[in-house]
């Protein structure tokens, strides 16, 4: 009797929850979909309403609302199914229904729905559901009703029927909806911003961007500093592109493209935009990387719409950046497989540049900074046949790039000097790295409220450009700190004593990011392309001071010196296996950055010796610092405990502990660091 009240209750509960409807199940259901429909078709209609009208082309307004609906749809569905209450009648067990129900003649009709639940319609017109195996629901209803000794006649008809729940079938779709819905929208994303190309449809479209040349392209050759004989080769694309009759008079072949290879940041890009902006033509500028799709023949397409767009737009220059993506070795890369995709981007692009006609004046410039893993192909008369090297700028060239972008800033430094002296202290900078340099510099004196742009804040961006942000945060304790100050000053002091090493200008300990708990600048030999035998053993020489005078002034070494080694031994063992100097190996090269070579190209003998010769080297040269310091024993404890005491020393410290080095040093370089002007910061860091 209990029970049989609460089930009342629930009943009614439920009733007064789906807001009386005295309906079915199934019609609540149908009812429901009608709504879920209603209520898709209301939200979208407000999303569109949103829509700004640009007038920018159907299609892709279409494709905005499909995606819309597309969602709206599968997230009303999941509203339905985990916020609305009440959807499916309320389930039962047997006991429950024969004391409840069936016992009391409650029961009016039974129908198996799916062969998986049965649905029980009462004489007061609600319902429930019993779920279990239809055959023990049979077995046990036959069982009941001869108990109650009902008659045949009178025994409660039971139907049997297949139900689809819809709600149920879309939402097992959903998940593959979505994965549409996902694709279809990031499509439209990733090629959206270029060209206005849109939609899964223009996958095969090329996405160079198009700088146009009156409104876009500002950059001339003066603003591209140093690198003269790379402007020299380029000027030839410039007068074919604005006079090209002088040249078809006599029957001259137009060079139809070049390739400026280099390490980044040189400005290859930026030459190349120069181009366009001397020859005043539009530039399309698309990474080789772009071409590389999942897609099968994706590639190929854009080449072809790419050179298509081009030749409606000539005289024009394509710039392609990073070739290397497509262009690499057949040969080479053939190693595991190869790529058949970009092999056929490549051909498409050799074709492409094939088939221009002389007349036609399209130039294709392309950027690398792996020239050597270029294919040969590439390279034939008729196609990139210029081949333009950009290196890093030498000490000029870095001032000219200097006084490129310090124009930009307010200063109230002279000119000539600053530009002079900010070039000697950054050699291995590329055009990028003085760019940023020169940006943080005015962002430091910004932050600090300056009226200009003085020499420490380049100095700070300097050292910021190369070692990263000082972590005065990453506190090291007492013990460590020790450490580095002694490890460091076993690095300078080495470097002031050794004739081919090179002096300390400043050292920290100071612990910077990128892991470097120490951080030291030393004043370079300036430019230079060779290097000595003395000079390679005196830096070796100087590069393991650090774990030397550790060594000598604890009774345990630590970790810190692992990159030093690393140092060292890249240093021996390019001296015995390329530069020919070790007697024992002789001359021979060995090159040693293909990387995937399986197998070394020398017997396991040769191997040994080129071991033993190595260690023999690393082990003179320990030998070398070691006497050297423990000669100076005295003076690298100076050193440190100064270092302890003011976590950076510079120049004159070092003067003042260890005296004048005495070695000639570098012209370039001295009269930058007279006694004038305070001691500054050159960029060969070491990190501990
Ligand atoms: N010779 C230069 N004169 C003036 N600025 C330069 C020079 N070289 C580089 N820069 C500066 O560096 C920036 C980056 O150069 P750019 O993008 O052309 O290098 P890149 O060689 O194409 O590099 P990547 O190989 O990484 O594509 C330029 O925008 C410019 O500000
Ligand atoms: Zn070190």
């Amino acid at each position: 009797m209990q029970q049989n009240k609460e089930a009342g209750q629930k009943q009614s509960k439920e009733e007064s929850e789906s807001k009386g409807e005295e309906e079915s199940g199934k019609e609540k259901q149908e009812h429901r979909g009608k709504e879920g429909e209603a209520e898709g078709k209301g939200a979208d209609g407000k999303m569109s309403f949103g829509l700004p009208n640009d007038g920018k082309g159907g299609p892709r307004e279409f494709k905005l609302d499909f995606t819309n609906l597309l969602a709206t749809a599968v997230i009303s569905l999941f509203v339905y199914q985990f916020l609305v209450p009440g959807q499916e009648a309320r389930e039962i067990t047997w006991q429950e229904f024969r004391n409840t129900f069936f016992d009391k003649g409650l029961v009016e009709k039974l129908t198996v729905v799916n062969r998986s639940r049965v649905k029980v319609n009462l004489n007061r017109a609600a319902t429930a559901q019993i779920i279990g195996s239809v055959e023990a629901f049979e077995r046990r209803l036959d069982d009941a009703q001869k108990e109650l000794g009902i008659p045949s006649s009178e025994r409660i008809p039971v139907a049997y029927k297949d139900e689809i729940s819809w709600t149920g079938t879309v939402l097992s779709f959903a998940p593959t909806l979505l994965v549409i819905g996902s694709i279809f929208w990031l499509s439209r994303r990733a090629s959206g911003g270029a060209g206005g190309q849109s939609g899964i449809f223009g996958i095969g479209k090329s996405r160079a961007k198009l700088f146009n040349q009156e409104t876009d392209i500002k950059t001339k050759f003066k603003d591209v500093a140093g690198m003269d004989e790379a402007k020299v080769e380029i000027m030839e694309f410039v007068s074919f592109l604005k006079q090209p009759e002088r040249f078809q008079k006599l029957g001259a072949k137009i060079p139809r493209g070049a390739i400026l290879s280099g390490p980044p940041g040189t400005g290859k890009t930026l030459l190349a935009k120069a181009t366009a902006g001397e020859a005043q033509v539009p530039f399309f500028s698309v990474s080789g990387s772009e071409f590389v799709e999942m897609f099968v023949g994706v590639g190929p397409s854009r080449v072809r719409d790419l050179f298509a767009k081009a030749r409606k737009n000539a005289p024009c220059i394509i710039f392609v950046d990073e070739i290397d993506a497509i262009g690499k070795s057949r040969a080479k890369s053939n190693f595991g497989g190869g790529n058949d995709e970009r092999e056929s981007t490549l051909n498409q692009l050799l074709t492409e540049m094939d088939g221009f006609n002389t007349t036609e004046q399209v130039v294709v410039l392309a950027g690398t900074n792996r020239a050597d893993v270029l294919d040969k192909a590439l390279m034939r008369p008729g196609r990139f046949d210029r081949h333009i090297t950009i290196d890093r700028p030498t000490m000029d060239g870095r001032k000219q790039i200097f006084l490129v972008h310090l124009k930009k800033i307010v200063t109230s430094e002279d000119m000539d000097y600053l530009s002079g002296r900010l070039a000697a202290l950054t050699p291995g900078f590329s055009g990028a790295d003085i760019a940023n340099c020169v940006n943080e510099a005015a962002l430091i004196a910004a932050r600090g409220n300056a009226e200009t742009v003085a020499m420490t804040h380049f100095e700070q961006a300097i050292e910021r450009v190369i070692g990263g942000l000082e972590k005065k945060s990453l506190v090291l304790n007492p013990e460590e700190k020790k450490t580095v100050a002694y490890h460091e000053a076993g690095h300078a002091v080495c470097g002031w004593f050794l004739k081919y090493a090179d002096p300390l200008l400043k050292v920290s300990i100071i612990p910077r990011g990128q892991g470097a708990l120490g951080y030291a600048q030393y004043l370079p030999p300036g430019e230079q392309y060779l290097m000595s035998m003395s000079q390679l053993m005196d830096r070796m020489a100087m590069t393991l001071g650090g774990r030397v005078s550790e060594e000598m002034h604890f009774d345990t070494v630590t970790s810190g010196a692992s990159d030093d080694f690393n140092k060292v031994n890249r240093m021996a063992s390019a001296m015995v296996t390329k530069w020919g100097m070790s007697k024992d190996i002789g001359f021979v090269y060995y090159d040693d950055d293909e990387g995937q070579r399986l197998q070394k190209p020398f017997s396991e003998e040769t191997a040994r010796r080129i071991d033993k010769e190595v260690k023999k080297l690393i082990d003179e040269a320990y030998v070398k610092c070691k006497t050297l310091l423990t000669e100076k024993k005295e003076l690298v404890g100076l050193i440190a405990e100064e270092l302890l005491r003011k976590e950076v020393l510079g120049r004159e410290d070092m003067i003042r502990i260890l005296g004048k080095r005495p070695f000639e040093e570098n012209k370039d370089f001295e009269k930058f660091f007279n006694k004038a002007h305070q001691v500054s910061s050159p960029p060969r860091v070491k990190a501990r």
